[in-house]
């Protein structure tokens, strides 16, 4: 471990200022597959400059693409992407390599890749993908460390999700675009990103329908053009920002948040006393009356509250006097953060897979380890709450979804500092 992956917070000061949210993660990475599509140049505007994101490039260079940057506009030349094969290596750091397999498939017949990799934070398979895909005719091998795919034209088909899955559901819709003939999805996913990826390919001259609740129809289309889209800011970036308000008691406003796409997280915020207000499609958060536990926190899938903020709202929680209760629904092993909190001084037991959390100890600051992602912002939340300085360790795991968390939470006044400092 290097001090380049390590984040120095100072805490014990209410945030307070404004803050702008960067691009979607969870946007960005299935629309960069949908580029494949088409072999024309696809832009996509407000990209967050995110690990993750670099990464997707990386890939889809590796496949033949041409790739770069204005600012925050990603510019994708898929003229000449045909490769069809995604290195262990690339695939074994990220979830969403796996959905290039439908964007290839459509493409060019043929693909194969590692298996998927990312957070670590349950089992994770990748069934309901081999199903969708196999539904729309690919023949798939698997022989324990890696996938390979091969089909004529794939066909459209009836596909029923036995589970809500973000991810399989951008397989289905991403494989059927180019299909012969029509596809219905039923039990899909319904996160705002799967909206987002969907209005980009239309965009691009797919015909995707949203039929019902849980019902995506796509008719198949010959050609795609090029797409050209604006990347929505990341709700759950935003959703990170209001708990870290809330958490330090302190009072931010957020510029341009995903209001419609933030309600399940405001509600819990409200629940936990925090109060708001939009005005002119901001939001101003006041975090000072924070301090109702929570009964019952269930993670759920949209419009639920995401289980991306789960550890995020541990956070909130273990500063809040009284007896919590979480109860993590979409990831079997995602309480990871639970015991570097209590390192810094809170009081959390899992049991039976729910945490309960009883809060109001002071926390103090520390040295803690990030395992994932999302659990790694939670740590910088506590620290910020907590008194004293805390070393964030595995902050790599943050850079993979925050573009300047550093920069952000010190313009609200907190104390962050990236590669240096040492307690
Ligand atoms: C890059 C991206 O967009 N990541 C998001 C996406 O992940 P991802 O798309 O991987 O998550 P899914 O919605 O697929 O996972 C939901 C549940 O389904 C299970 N499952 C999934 C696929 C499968 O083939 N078989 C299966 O059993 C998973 O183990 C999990 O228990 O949605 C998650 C749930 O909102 C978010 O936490 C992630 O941030
Ligand atoms: C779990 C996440 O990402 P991924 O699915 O890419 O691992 C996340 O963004 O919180």
């Amino acid at each position: 471990m290097n001090d380049s992956d390590e984040i120095v917070v100072t805490g014990g000061k209410p945030l307070n200022g404004t803050i702008k949210i960067q691009g979607s993660k969870n946007a960005a990475l299935p629309i960069m597959a949908a580029a494949l599509l088409s072999e024309g140049i696809s832009v996509l505007r407000g990209c967050p400059r995110i690990a993750d994101v670099f990464l997707m490039e990386k890939i889809l260079r590796e496949l033949g693409a041409v790739t770069w940057w204005q600012g925050h506009d990603l510019y994708l030349d898929c003229s000449q992407a045909d490769g069809t094969v995604i290195p262990a290596d690339f695939s074994g750091k990220m979830r969403s390599s796996v959905i290039l397999l439908g964007a290839m498939l459509g493409r060019n017949h043929k693909a194969s890749t590692g298996y998927p990799g990312g957070c670590v934070i349950g089992k994770r398979p990748v069934d309901l993908h081999i199903k969708v895909l196999r539904s729309l005719g690919a023949k798939i091998v698997e022989n324990g460390t890696e996938i390979r795919a091969s089909c004529g034209k794939l066909k459209g088909a009836e596909i029923f999700f036995s589970k809500s899955s973000v991810g399989a559901t951008e397989q289905g819709i991403l494989a059927a675009v180019l299909a012969e003939g029509r596809t219905v999805l039923r039990g899909c996913a319904c996160e705002p990103e799967i909206g987002w990826l969907c209005s980009y390919l239309n965009g691009m001259g797919a015909k995707i329908f949203f039929s019902e609740k849980n019902i995506i129809c796509i008719e198949g289309v010959e050609y795609l053009r090029p797409g050209d889209g604006v990347i929505p800011p990341d709700r759950i970036v935003a959703g990170t920002y209001l708990l870290a308000a809330a958490a330090t008691r302190g009072e931010i406003i957020i510029e341009n948040p995903p209001l419609g796409e933030m309600d399940g997280i405001l509600e819990v915020y409200r629940k936990m006393g925090g109060q708001y207000d939009i005005f002119g499609g901001k939001l101003i958060v006041n975090g000072k009356n924070t301090g109702n536990p929570l009964k019952l926190l269930e993670t759920e899938v949209y419009p639920g509250f995401p289980t991306d903020l789960q550890s995020p709202a541990m956070a909130v929680l273990v500063t809040i006097s009284g007896e919590s209760r979480i109860r993590e629904k979409i990831f079997e092993d995602r309480y990871k953060t639970a015991p570097w909190l209590c390192r810094m001084g809170a009081d959390i037991r899992i049991r039976n897979g729910v945490a309960v959390i009883h809060g109001g100890y002071p926390l103090t600051g520390c040295t803690v380890e990030a395992q994932e992602l999302r659990g790694g912002a939670a740590l910088v939340i506590a620290a910020l709450a907590a008194g004293g300085t805390t070393k964030v360790r595995g902050c790599r795991f943050i850079e993979r979804g925050y573009e300047h968390i550093c920069e952000d939470l010190t313009a609200l006044g907190g104390l962050l500092i990236k590669d240096r400092g040492t307690l």
